[in-house]
């Protein structure tokens, strides 16, 4: 499955950012702690946030209010103040504790030398994916970014891999997904996507080596080395 000559053609790539791109967990970690102080209500462990982020910031903050004992049913704005809060605190914090993961420049560079187009799809809100990437330098690299928030669905769905698709051009079965979760690969084996997996980043605590993939790579540089155009 590895083996370089049965690489499908590489006419772009789609690139996840939370785990991928970004090791973003520092982030997170100090948003909820504010959020839940913010709340009067105790705190999580960065294990735990590991675990849970991946599907969007929405279930994050869900998960988390009801990991802590939070009760949604009897308190129904609950989740409302602590979204607000949320979102709040992340616009400030925003790649603070945050840092792009080793290969990742190299491997965007060489993906643009070669012309490929990129784009990133990642199921963290639009404008603070976007806020990121600029803060990060990394703005230039990508044709597209689009956010959880940005389409009906969101990664493990195929539809949003499927629009960034059509965005950039490009059919899916030569649109390379790039990713570090089950999401991504779920998502890139329903459009029809080549799948690359990096071994790093935010899996649920699953080994992400036992998921299917045309590649798993330990950096992002390894990528264009093995992928014919
Ligand atoms: O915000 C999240 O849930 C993380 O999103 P991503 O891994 O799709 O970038
Ligand atoms: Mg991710």
């Amino acid at each position: 499955m590895s083996s370089p000559h049965l690489h499908p053609p590489m006419q772009a790539c789609i690139l996840d950012l939370d785990g991928t791109l970004v090791d973003t967990l520092g982030d997170f970690v100090a948003v909820l702690g504010l959020v839940l102080s913010d709340l009067g209500l105790p705190g999580v462990t960065r294990d735990f946030i590991e675990h849970t982020i991946g599907r969007g910031s929405e279930h994050l903050v869900r998960t988390t209010l009801a990991h802590v004992g939070a009760d949604m049913g009897t308190q129904p704005e609950l989740f409302e103040r602590a979204w607000l809060l949320y979102q709040q605190h992340y616009a400030a914090v925003n790649g603070e504790h945050a840092a792009i993961y080793p290969g990742v420049v190299e491997g965007l560079e060489a993906l643009r030398a070669r012309g490929i187009p990129l784009a990133v799809l990642t199921n963290k809100p639009g404008a603070p994916a976007r806020e990121l990437l600029k803060r990060k330098g990394l703005d230039g690299y990508f044709q597209h970014v689009f956010g959880g928030d940005e389409f009906a669905r969101k990664k493990p769905d195929p539809l949003p891999l499927l629009k960034t698709c059509e965005a950039l051009g490009t059919p899916p079965s030569a649109t390379w997904m790039v990713g570090d979760s089950r999401n991504d690969a779920e998502a890139a084996h329903a459009a029809g996507c080549p799948l690359v997996l990096v071994t790093y980043g935010y899996n649920h605590g699953e080994d992400i080596r036992a998921v299917p993939a045309h590649q798993h790579v330990d950096r992002l540089d390894a990528i264009s080395a093995g992928v014919p155009s």
